[in-house]
């Protein structure tokens, strides 16, 4: 029996996302009130041309969200991504104390304290499931399921578009632009795609994992964040050769200095994992992410990252906690940030490198270019090298050392006249160092 007072909500956009979340309220509606206590109803739906909405539900469109916003409703569900319009209207909805349920990275990890503080002063909620990893649920279980241990690292894929076009590159070898348009007509890039590429989506997404798993303000201007635009089919050739794959990682860390002193490292960039490990073998849209924490050991979370119906469901299962905390009087999670940790610029983060060079063939060649990582005491893991007729390969992989002392041992290198082309330097994460 469903006899509560109707939950009235209002959805903010209706692109790939929103018309799967009106179809779902739709279909499931004797079922979501069940689980809620009370029916869910859809009041309106902002959009901003209607006339391309024809298979929406026509009498619930209207151009002015500011007014959907302000009218009789209980939550607002935005879906139209970006920072205005829909900062403004969360925080108008916040502020009278509409509950938020939004799937907007962007927004979340340049004004996520602003929103917080929001909600904290009128006792509204605001949950976010859809905005890292899409369906995958992983920010319901870092604020809550592990909000008793101490979580040391987030690791993972978490932008479907640019896993679709390395898979797609190192699988067929198909070119970028046309995987591109494909991930785009999929509903899986982001209304402008040079945000998946250059990896600013994945830069936001890292920077609300890392809020949250190590309860720091971190926002997307703290994550170093490189996208795969640089990746090369010769970058992707050398790591087949080793049985390697490239995948745009975002890697949160919890770091101790020598003074012991903890920060944190968040970045974002193209890295070589070995084929064997459970990152290598997520192919097209899909995301994983690994949680490490001392209690709970190693943690993986799979699922599919990007997509309508996918991230609709990630929407829906916030809308029910929201629409829950209303009937039954209580709230959800509010910012925890109380640890403070500084963010550690990228220069001190250690990390590992892959360097294939064009080099020319003769004597003495292999000790100038050692010569150059014992000068930066970067240390040398493994050398790999194969004469040509006229020239010759040579690959190192490093151990870890700070990312200063690599950029710099790899542009002494570039300028050794033995040297003939630096082919691929790219960095390597998931194995011992
Ligand atoms: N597509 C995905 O796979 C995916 C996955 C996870 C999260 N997200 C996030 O979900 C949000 C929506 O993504 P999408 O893929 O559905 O985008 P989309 O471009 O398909 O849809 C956006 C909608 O917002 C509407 N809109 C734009 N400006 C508006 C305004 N001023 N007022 C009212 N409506 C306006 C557009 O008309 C459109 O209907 C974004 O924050 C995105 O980052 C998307
Ligand atoms: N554009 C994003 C959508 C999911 O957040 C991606 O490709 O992963
Ligand atoms: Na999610």
């Amino acid at each position: 029996m469903t006899t509560g007072k109707p939950i009235k909500v209002a959805m903010l956009g209706c692109g790939t996302v929103g018309t799967e979340v009106a179809r779902l309220l739709r279909e499931q509606r004797h079922d979501l009130a069940a689980r809620i206590g009370a029916p869910v109803e859809l009041t309106g739906i902002a959009v901003r041309r209607p006339n391309k909405h024809r298979d929406a539900p026509q009498e619930l469109l209207t151009t002015d969200s500011a007014a959907l916003v302000e009218s009789d409703v209980d939550v607002v569900v935005e879906v139209i991504g970006g920072i205005e319009p829909a900062r403004g209207l969360l925080l108008s909805a916040l502020r009278a104390g509409k509950s938020v349920v939004t799937a907007n990275k962007a927004l979340l990890a340049e004004h996520g304290p602003e929103l917080y503080a929001a909600a904290d002063a009128s006792g509204a909620d605001i949950y976010f499931e859809a905005a890292v990893a899409g369906a995958i649920p992983l920010l319901r279980p870092l604020r809550e399921s592990l909000a008793g241990d101490r979580i040391t690292r987030v690791m993972g894929i978490v932008n479907g578009t640019t896993n679709y076009i390395l898979s797609a590159m190192s699988a067929t070898g198909s070119g970028y632009g046309e995987t591109l348009e494909e991930a785009s007509r999929l509903g899986y890039a982001e209304a402008d795609p040079t945000a998946d590429v250059d990896g600013f989506d994945a830069a936001s997404k890292a920077a609300i994992l890392a809020s949250l798993a190590f309860h720091t303000r971190v926002t997307a201007s703290d994550v170093h964040r490189e996208g795969i635009a640089s990746v090369t089919a010769a970058d992707i050739a050398a790591a087949t050769v080793l049985n390697r794959t490239v995948k745009l990682l975002a890697i949160c860390e919890r770091v101790t200095g020598q003074d012991g002193a903890e920060a944190v490292s968040v970045r974002v960039h193209p890295a070589m994992i070995p084929d064997g490990h459970p990152l290598a073998s997520v192919g097209g849209a899909f995301n994983a992410v690994f949680v490490e924490a001392d209690a709970a050991g190693q943690l993986m979370f799979y699922g599919q990252g990007a997509g309508g119906a996918p991230t609709a469901s990630a929407v829906l299962g916030d809308l029910v906690a929201v629409a829950r905390n209303k009937v039954a009087g209580g709230r959800g999670p509010r910012e925890s940030a109380y640890a403070e940790l500084p963010v550690r610029p990228m220069g001190q983060a250690s990390t590992r490198y892959h360097i294939s060079l064009d080099v020319a063939d003769r004597a003495g060649v292999l000790s100038q270019v050692a010569a150059v990582f014992a000068e930066h005491d970067v240390s040398i893991a493994a050398v790999r090298q194969e004469g040509r007729p006229t020239d010759a390969s040579l690959v190192v992989i490093t151990h870890a050392a700070t990312d200063a002392a690599l950029r710099s041992t790899v542009d002494k290198i570039a300028g050794l006249p033995v040297v003939r082309e630096v082919v691929s330097v790219m960095r390597v994460e998931g194995e011992e160092s």
